[in-house]
């Protein structure tokens, strides 16, 4: 039966990166997905700006918004601190399969929680589930519809505290422009852009930081 495209991923994981590395597998990823196949991962070159941002926040608490096969979570979770969480959310079983797999070959499992269901069902949840006080960071990488409505409701829900830092992927492609001019506008927030590519492509995209004021 053909197999689906976080198989292929998956495959250029084990086939080509280290156990136990998770630059490698970052690097395997890349590589295929640049040569072979495309896919939505946030990539090389948006991936420098994702590493120096969780570098400068050193967050003991992360939140990831959508999995895939977990390329960002491996990359954001190798420059993670020893006790620090990261839990990621992801709603499709076969993406959870993957990505499971693809933290084994990494070596991270005992630093990534990955939680099956949907952002808007989870986020109420964080608190009384997961133990969770406060995220210091949040990557919002899941559909793009969803990151003003998910960001109001970590508000809500308490889950951000001045200084926690949102960290979006496709401000610009495939867009989100309800939650840039949100977050943009907003005076409880300060938002910085830093303009990139679309993975893997010339393409135009960018992430846009933005920081909680409480
Ligand atoms: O569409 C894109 N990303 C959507 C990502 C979606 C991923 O997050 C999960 N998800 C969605 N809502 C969820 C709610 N709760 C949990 N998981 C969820 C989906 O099951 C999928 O694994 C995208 C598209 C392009 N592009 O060029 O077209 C480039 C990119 O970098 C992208 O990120
Ligand atoms: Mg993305």
């Amino acid at each position: 039966t053909q197999s689906t495209r976080p198989q292929r991923i998956l495959g250029a994981v084990q086939r080509n990166a280290t156990r136990g590395d998770p630059r490698s597998v970052v690097r395997a990823i890349d590589q295929y997905c640049r040569n072979q196949e495309w896919a939505m991962n946030v990539g090389d070159e948006k991936g420098c700006i994702l590493d120096s941002v969780v570098s400068e926040v050193n967050p003991a608490t992360v939140l990831e918004l959508g999995t895939y096969c977990g390329y960002s979570t491996v990359r954001i979770a190798s420059l993670l601190p020893p006790h620090a969480k990261l839990i990621t959310l992801e709603f499709n079983p076969e993406f959870a399969v993957i990505a499971r797999q693809v933290f084994a070959w990494a070596g991270l499992e005992d630093k990534i929680q990955l939680v099956e269901g949907a952002s808007g069902d989870l986020i109420p949840k964080m608190k009384e589930q997961f133990g969770v006080e406060t995220f210091d960071l949040v990557f919002l990488d899941h559909w793009k519809d969803r990151y003003l409505p998910d960001t109001k409701l970590m508000e809500e829900c308490g889950l951000l505290r001045k200084g926690s830092v949102l960290l979006a992927d496709n401000v610009i492609c495939p867009g989100a422009p309800e939650y840039l001019e949100f977050v943009r506008s907003s005076p409880r927030y300060e938002s910085q852009y830093f303009k990139s590519h679309l993975e893997y492509t010339k393409v135009e995209d960018g992430l846009e930081k933005s920081v909680f004021l409480g």
